[in-house]
């Protein structure tokens, strides 16, 4: 709404400007409306996301600033590649979609405002955001990360580390001790997982954070928040100086799209890779920009009934004596320290049947639950890390990590629960995971597998 269209016209007198003088009246008089949020900027672009009512993230989530010249209630898809000027100048706000284009725009802005940031970029997968990121190193600098991440991550870092003089130390960074110890004068980047994928391991992000800013005030500490989302988790609000995550997954939440999403709060750091998306040209297209704007929109509904999914399946699996990996559970080695950072536990966990074969015949008799990689999308998805996403880790470096070979992970959707529990519990038992009594059910105890007997880091 326009200032002049408002029934509260008000008489004016006095030097203030009479739009500043309106809002101040009308503040004070309509405290619960968005003034600031609703004195756009005009079409296509929405008002910075330091501007207007900060709402709940519910809110948040579905309400976006902003409206194109004949209000659609969906920002249009701007597919063009280029941006006539009406100066020889060149000064129009865009030129080139590579270096910017409004549908996009609007998406960074929106989850500027979700992911409580300066500044919010897109770009065209996660791998492509960490790409981004690692663009910042010099050759002789060094990454601190962790022994268990997701397999492309660890792929991408040694590929730096074989070809561009980049170190890279690989530590239990569930141990602040062990990160520290590595922690130095030409540390660059310390990149956190948190759940780690697939060991579902927790990491302490204030913590390291302090430890690695006191050790080296220009380290920048990057946090991959994929399997929590902004729903659960804001890593810039624990001290991480870049959050990124892949918005394939619950961001989305439909498996229809490829996509990367960074935040900051430095906006020096910000044009530091918005120049280098523009530059390399990986920013996200228009059409896969509308599509995960409206993903975005479902993810509170979608992300809460996958979560109390994850947490029925996770107990289920426990109660029938399956060794279970999930930080919902009060038996989760660090569920106390998830709970201080996050307001969820997620909807992936992982657990071991201690046998390969009998892991492989449970996914492959599961019917709900799709052979697949990924996460965060409707449908669950059941799958074997070993095998499939974390397969470009070498079977060497699984086993110095201590990955177990037989982990099953699941990735819960928005089904009904009980069907979810119906058709496990039914792959469970046709791969013979586990002994049937009249009494019940239980997991078959195969013991620890061979290989895995004299490995000790492993924090179960
Ligand atoms: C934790 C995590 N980070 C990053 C990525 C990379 O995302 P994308 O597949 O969108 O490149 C994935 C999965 O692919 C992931 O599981
Ligand atoms: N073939 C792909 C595997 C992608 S795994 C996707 C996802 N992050 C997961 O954890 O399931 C590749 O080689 O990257």
């Amino acid at each position: 709404m326009k200032m002049s269209d408002s029934p509260l016209e008000l008489e004016g007198h006095g030097s203030e400007s009479s739009s500043a003088r309106k809002a101040k009246v009308l503040g004070k008089a309509v405290s619960k409306i968005d003034l600031d949020g609703h004195d756009l900027p005009p079409s296509p672009a929405p008002s910075s996301p330091r501007n207007g009512k900060r709402y709940a993230i519910a809110t948040e989530l579905v309400y976006t600033e902003g409206s194109d010249q004949y209000n659609a209630s969906s920002t249009p898809i701007y597919q063009s590649a280029t941006f006539k000027q009406t100066s020889a100048g060149g000064e129009g706000e865009y030129d080139y979609t590579r270096s910017g284009n409004p549908t996009r725009t609007h998406l960074e802005r929106h989850l500027a405002k979700i992911m409580r940031a300066e500044r919010a970029l897109v770009v065209a997968s996660g791998m492509g955001a960490l790409d981004v990121i690692t663009r910042l190193l010099r050759p002789g600098d060094e990454v601190v990360t962790g022994d268990d991440l997701y397999g492309g991550t660890n792929r991408l870092l040694k590929y730096l580390s074989t070809h561009g003089g980049i170190i890279v130390h690989h530590v239990d960074t569930t141990k602040p001790d062990s990160v520290q110890r590595v922690l130095g004068p030409k540390t660059a980047i310390v990149l956190l997982e948190t759940p780690t994928n697939p060991l579902i391991k927790i990491v302490d992000i204030p913590k390291i954070a302090r430890l690695a800013h006191e050790a080296n005030p220009q380290v920048l500490v990057a946090v991959d928040n994929t399997m929590l989302s902004p729903l659960l988790q804001n890593p810039l609000e624990l001290g991480a100086d870049i959050v990124y995550e892949s918005g394939t997954k619950y961001l989305s939440g439909h498996h229809d799209l490829m996509a990367g999403v960074l935040a900051v709060n430095s906006s020096a750091v910000g044009e530091k890779l918005y120049f280098t998306i523009n530059a390399s040209g990986c920013g996200l297209a228009p059409f896969d920009s509308w599509l995960l704007m409206r993903g975005i929109k479902t993810l509170k509904v979608r992300m809460e009934q996958q979560q109390s999914n994850a947490q029925r399946i996770a107990e289920f699996l426990e109660a029938h004596g399956f060794k279970v990996r999930y930080p919902g559970l009060k038996s989760h080695p660090q569920h106390e320290l998830h709970n201080t950072m996050a307001r969820g536990a997620g909807a992936v966990l992982s657990f071991e049947t201690g046998s390969v074969q009998i892991s492989e015949r449970i996914v492959e008799a599961a019917k709900l639950w799709a052979i697949s990689v990924s996460f965060g999308c409707v449908n669950s998805l059941i799958s074997m890390p070993c095998r499939m996403s974390h397969a470009s880790i070498d079977a060497k470096t699984r086993q110095e990590r201590a990955l177990p070979e037989d982990i099953i992970r699941l990735c819960v959707g928005i089904e009904d629960a009980d069907d979810l529990i119906d058709d496990l519990s039914r792959a469970l038992a046709s791969a013979g995971a586990i002994r049937i009594t009249p009494e019940g059910f239980h997991a078959i105890d195969r013991g620890p597998p061979a290989k895995l007997d004299t490995l000790s880091n492993n924090i179960f």
